[in-house]
């Protein structure tokens, strides 16, 4: 896996836009899944979006996205709203859609959809560790290579912003490592990053700052240096002491 870096990433090299979520509610099948959620996240760094399952993560990151619109509420990235802002941004699902095509395939496609330069592909390849198995079928992939081609589909996009929903969930660590190197140098790139993760270890390993989400609202939300060693609210303390938080 080599370093790389993004030289035709342009918008990453601008400032990320930051993002304010104002008196958000989300209603779903008759529930507010989130509900008077305020956030502003800065422009710079890896922001982690930690919380028990099924606190709203998820439909915070696609409302993020823009993907879907709030019930009430504002989602905005320098003002504007989240769903005009979508190519600017990528989103990795937990479990990623790769295309019944080859490795190399999925990321031609992208490339090719915004015009890109093919000649980045093996580039983006050797980034994740995946050169070697470029004409390989995606769909062959084990969970942690699809990963990885996720996350190149993903920067192959150039965007400002990418958003990341437990990317290593069900990894073992040599790939959970692996994947967060790409993080990392993402971040570095100016990429901002938005992560979802339980996984209080890699929290700490990457978050610039948390955001910690109960029952659809912000419970806290501190920089990590704050956050992991003093929690202000009880519900995060319980979290990262590994209590059952509901
Ligand atoms: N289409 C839907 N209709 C009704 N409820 C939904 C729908 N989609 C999600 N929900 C509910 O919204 C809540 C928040 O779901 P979400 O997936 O955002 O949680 P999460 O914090 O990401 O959870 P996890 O950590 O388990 O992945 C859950 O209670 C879920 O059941």
């Amino acid at each position: 896996m080599r370093d790389m870096t993004f030289p035709a990433n342009k918008s990453a090299q601008q400032t990320a836009p930051a993002l304010r979520m104002r008196d958000v509610r989300l209603s779903l099948g008759g529930r507010h899944v989130l509900d008077s959620l305020n956030l502003c996240i800065d422009t710079h760094g890896v922001t982690a979006l930690m919380g028990p399952n099924g606190t709203g993560k998820t439909q915070a990151l696609r409302l993020m996205h823009g993907l879907i619109r709030p019930t009430a509420g504002t989602v905005t990235w320098n003002d504007t709203p989240a769903e005009a802002k979508t190519s600017t941004q990528a989103l990795v699902f937990q479990k990623p859609v790769l295309l019944r095509r080859s490795v190399a395939a999925n990321i031609d496609f992208v490339l090719k959809a915004r015009r890109g330069d093919r000649s980045r592909r093996d580039a983006l390849l050797d980034h994740v560790g995946l050169l070697d198995k470029a004409r390989q079928p995606a769909r062959a992939l084990s969970g942690g290579e699809a990963q990885r081609l996720a996350l190149a589909r993903a920067l192959a996009l150039d965007p400002q912003v990418l958003l990341l929903d437990e990317p290593t969930a069900s990894l073992d660590p040599g790939s959970v490592l692996a994947i967060e190197r790409i993080i990392t140098q993402a971040a570095h790139q100016g990429v901002k990053v938005i992560l979802v993760t339980h996984d209080v270890g890699q929290a700490r390993r990457l978050a610039d700052d948390v955001v910690f989400l109960h029952r659809g609202r912000v419970a806290e939300h501190s920089p990590a240096h704050q956050f992991f060693p003093r929690p202000q609210s009880a519900v995060a303390r319980d979290f990262i002491n590994g209590r059952i938080v509901v």
